[in-house]
């Protein structure tokens, strides 16, 4: 078998290079040498020199054509990379053959003819450059490459729109200077100008060309009057449906936003018994009250766990307040709500939380005393048998997921921001795991959307206690599995530790972590592998010239907490540690 990928190897070389250029003798690829042992020029094999991981072939004047079928017989290929040669002809399908291949750089050549759908099936590409070269027909569509971070595909002769891609997670996109056509899609905006420029046909943003708005095809001069009637009744009746549909969608909103104000009646509908509304203040503590404070039956209140916040403020101003849905989160709705004069609030209605009212309560009393300048307190809670609130003060500088991800007025983030924000969430975080003692318990949902940048932009941790936990102690295993299946699995600290590493991981990458976590480790640990490790980092990191052994420590740390067992992690505290002695590097490096 092994003999069959050397006689494939060097039919592919013959075809590259066609009337057997003369090299030197340590050129290799002949059938009696082998690629590894005895270094073919280009090759690169695995440590122990037993199947092929590269072929890089730059610039060897190679004037032939790329027999992919042959290539794919090395299925072991990671990177092929055959920039600036002379190399002509079409890209065949077999390409799809050479499954692990992560790079494929075919730049700066003379390939023409369509690029095969099958590139498509190249679940591991990582990086795609195929420009300056005279491919033609339209581009390939690789929206289920979900790993891809470059799609380089400049001065070649494409035609058709820009294929679906999963463009936030792009580091490089470049399409510019084809015949392309069509709108650019709302979510490449931020890529810039020169990514797409040079296609005439292309309109929309960044781009300065408006995209013209479709109208109805003008009427032709020999159409009959019957055919234009019925042309135009078409249009009315469109027109009807267009008109109704859009009044369907504002009676909804409307009848949605009557909901956004959680009206005071509404939550009363689960305590028939309340009377009155009575604002107690027990000094730290206060209590506002929806029951029939005299009857004494069924408590059921709104209990102010932070007075200075919303002193004074009635629990009707904050019901009657206007609202305004923020998300639809794993736990339910997150509202904005302004009550008149007083400070911005944003309200969680917790959904099926299968929790007695007394538990909740205990609970959120257990929550209120974790005081801590890093984790965001709750102002208030309410509780009744249908409806669970949770009150925080409004942040307006948003989450760490916003301006990680450029949507914060597209304000930058650099290294020594983000390296900050690793401390405090890190400190934070060993707060509530190892401070707190037997009171700790775990997030469970952290990410980098319930990050909160406070005032001074510094990160605060949110819905610290939402998560429902099952008696559990810092010592018992992850993700502990119970007799009752109606209850879900119980988190652990060592989740929040693997959570905290995709938080890093987000911050290093610019990544969006969220939901591909595993993923994104096997890639760092895909590319970390490969010695590439440079290119895994936010780009925006090394034009700012960050240190690349810090963020290299910094990802160690990552890999850490990604540890797929998660007894292997390390503890909150180490964390805490390792990434505070990179900080004081950091501080000392810039003080020198
Ligand atoms: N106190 C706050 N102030 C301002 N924005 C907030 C606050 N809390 C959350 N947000 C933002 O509101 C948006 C919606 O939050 P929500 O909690 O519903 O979503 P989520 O974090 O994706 O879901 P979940 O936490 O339930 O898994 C997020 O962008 C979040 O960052």
């Amino acid at each position: 078998e092994e003999q069959d990928v050397i006689t494939a190897l060097v039919e592919f070389m013959a075809k590259l290079s066609p009337g057997n250029v003369q090299r030197d003798l340590n050129f290799g690829w002949n059938d009696t040498s082998n690629p590894c042992t005895d270094k073919w020029e280009g090759i690169t094999c695995d440590s122990s020199l037993n199947f092929v991981k590269k072929i890089i072939l730059d610039e060897y004047n190679l004037t032939g054509v790329l027999d992919a079928e042959s290539l794919c017989q090395t299925s072991t290929l990671l990177v092929l990379s055959l920039v600036k040669n002379n190399i002509s002809g079409e890209l065949g399908e077999e390409i799809s053959g050479c499954k692990n291949l992560t790079h494929l750089y075919l730049s700066d050549n003379r390939f023409s003819g369509p690029i095969p759908s099958s590139v498509s099936e190249l679940s591991n590409l990582k990086r795609f450059n195929v420009s300056h070269n005279n491919f033609t027909g339209e581009l390939p569509d690789m929206s289920k490459v979900t790993g891809l971070l470059s799609y380089l595909a400049e001065n070649n002769q494409f035609i058709g729109g820009i294929p679906q891609l999963e463009f936030s997670n792009l580091v490089e996109f470049n399409v510019s200077y084809n015949n392309l056509s069509g709108p650019i899609p709302d979510v490449a905006v931020r890529l810039g100008n020169s990514s797409f420029s040079g296609n005439p046909g292309l309109c929309g943003k960044p781009l300065s060309n408006v995209c013209p708005i479709v109208s109805p095809p003008p009427g032709k001069g020999t159409q009959s009057s019957s055919s234009q009637f019925l042309m135009y009744s078409g249009y009315a009746v469109l027109a009807l449906i267009v008109v109704l549909l859009v009044a369907f969608t504002v009676v909804k909103k409307m009848k949605s936003k009557n909901k956004v104000n959680i009206s005071p009646r509404e939550v009363r509908r689960d305590d028939s018994d309340a009377t009155s509304t009575n604002f107690r203040n027990d000094g730290n503590r206060s209590e506002f009250s929806l029951t029939s404070a005299e009857t004494g039956s069924g408590t059921s209140s709104l209990v102010v766990v932070s007075t200075p916040m919303v002193n004074g403020m009635k629990f009707d101003d904050l019901l009657r307040a206007p609202a305004e849905l923020l998300g639809r989160g794993k736990h339910g709705n997150l509202y904005k709500v302004m009550p008149n004069g007083g400070v911005t609030l944003v309200v969680k209605r917790i959904k099926d939380w299968p929790i007695s009212k007394d538990d909740f309560k205990k609970k959120m009393q257990r929550v209120g005393q974790v005081i801590h300048p890093k984790v965001l307190p709750i102002v208030a809670y309410y509780c009744s048998k249908e409806e669970k609130l949770l009150v925080y003060e409004y942040q307006r500088n948003g989450s760490l997921f916003r301006i990680l991800h450029g949507l914060h007025n597209g304000q930058m983030f650099n290294w020594g921001s983000r390296l900050n924000m690793a401390a405090s969430i890190s400190e934070a975080l060993a707060f509530l795991h190892e401070e707190l003692g037997d009171e700790g318990i775990p997030h469970g949902n952290l990410k980098s959307s319930n990050i909160m940048l406070n005032e001074d932009m510094e990160a605060c941790i949110s819905e610290y206690g939402l998560m429902e936990v099952h008696n559990q102690t810092k010592t018992k295993p992850n993700n502990v599995k119970t007799d009752n299946p109606d209850v879900a699995p119980a988190y652990t600290f060592k989740d929040d530790i693997h959570s905290f590493g995709e938080i890093l991981l987000e911050l290093l990458t610019g990544q969006v972590a969220q939901n591909r976590g595993p993923d994104l480790a096997r890639w760092i640990h895909s590319v970390a592998k490969e010695e590439w490790m440079v290119q895994v980092f936010d780009k925006s990191l090394a034009s700012e010239g960050a240190s690349e052994e810090r963020i290299v420590n910094l990802l160690q740390v990552a890999l850490k907490c990604i540890n797929a067992l998660p007894d292997a992690r390390p503890n909150m505290n180490q964390i805490a540690d390792m990434i505070n002695s990179i900080k004081e590097e950091e501080e000392r490096s810039i003080s020198c």
